[in-house]
């Protein structure tokens, strides 16, 4: 059984189709990103699937159950990081965590998560004198301690310094070591294409493309580029054979600066919400 399994799901704001007939399927222990530009649909198809909206149409079964008509047990099994901050501004870090973590039957050592978090330092902070990155890793944090089977998370690393980010994926990607499932909305091309498993592009409420990060768009098969610096500046040859450009190139001695490339992650999207 899938972790998660939407089908036709639909969800206008008056007379604004955010949500048009979307069609997701998450694998159990899959890592499972949603991209798409400001105002795609994708916090209000994640919000439906985390209970925390309600929708006009269609079939939605997270976890074996509809979020719409969800139970305790099914909220103990699902972490959630919203993409804007938690309420705890008053208590310590320390305290935050401990606090989230008596809500679950099988909770994560409190200790362990913060400083999976790399919030040790700050351990003993109040939430509201955090920096915004800082933040950021406390609301994961709190979305990690039950122990969920399946976390989403929601733009989670908007604010990090580069370092943060790095130390992030190696979180999400132990997370997902232990089976975890997770859902992700990001902005990040290269962090969908470090973690993620399969990317879905959603655009105008649509899903436009789905894939792996490496066969997005076509992406596996686009032409390449082979540029080199030749006694007349950068040249520069589009093809479907690069190996066989390569060769004949060679006739001519030593290539300098040679470089072979295929569209980025990030070229393939641009494309595809074009
Ligand atoms: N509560 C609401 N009331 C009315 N319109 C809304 C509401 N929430 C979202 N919308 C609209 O629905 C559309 C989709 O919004 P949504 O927040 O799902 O997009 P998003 O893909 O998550 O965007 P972003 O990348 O900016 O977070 C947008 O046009 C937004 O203005």
């Amino acid at each position: 059984m899938n972790a998660i399994r939407v089908r036709g799901l639909r969800k206008a704001y008056k007379d604004h189709q955010a949500v048009a007939g979307v069609d997701l399927d998450v694998a159990r222990g899959e890592v499972f990103a949603v991209l798409g530009p400001n105002g795609a649909g994708k916090t209000t198809a994640v919000e439906i699937m985390e209970g925390h909206r309600d929708r006009d149409a269609g079939e939605v079964s997270v976890l074996g159950g509809d979020p719409a008509e969800a139970d305790r047990l099914w909220r103990s099994k699902i972490g959630i990081v919203l993409q804007s901050a938690s309420d705890a501004a008053n208590l310590t870090v320390n305290e935050a965590v401990r606090h989230y973590a008596k809500y679950y039957a099988d909770p994560r050592d409190p200790d362990e998560v913060i400083e999976l978090v790399g919030l040790t330092e700050k351990a003993k902070s109040r939430a509201g004198t955090l920096s915004g990155g800082q933040r950021r890793r406390l609301d994961v944090a709190l979305g990690i301690v039950g122990r969920p089977e399946l976390v989403f998370l929601d733009e989670p690393t908007t604010g990090f310094d580069p370092e943060a980010r790095r130390q992030f994926w190696g979180l999400i990607k132990s997370l997902s070591a232990e089976g975890t499932t997770i859902l992700l909305t990001t902005h990040y091309l290269d962090e969908a294409e470090a973690l993620a498993d399969r990317v879905a592009v959603l655009a105008g409420g649509r899903i436009v493309a789905e894939g792996t990060p490496q066969t997005l768009g076509g992406r596996a098969h686009a032409d390449a580029t082979v540029r080199w610096m030749s006694d007349h500046g950068y040249q520069e040859v589009r093809t479907s054979e690069p190996t066989k450009v390569i060769a004949e190139l060679s006739r001519q001695g030593e290539l300098s600066e040679l470089t072979v490339t295929r569209p980025s992650l990030e070229d393939v999207y641009l494309e595809l919400i074009a």
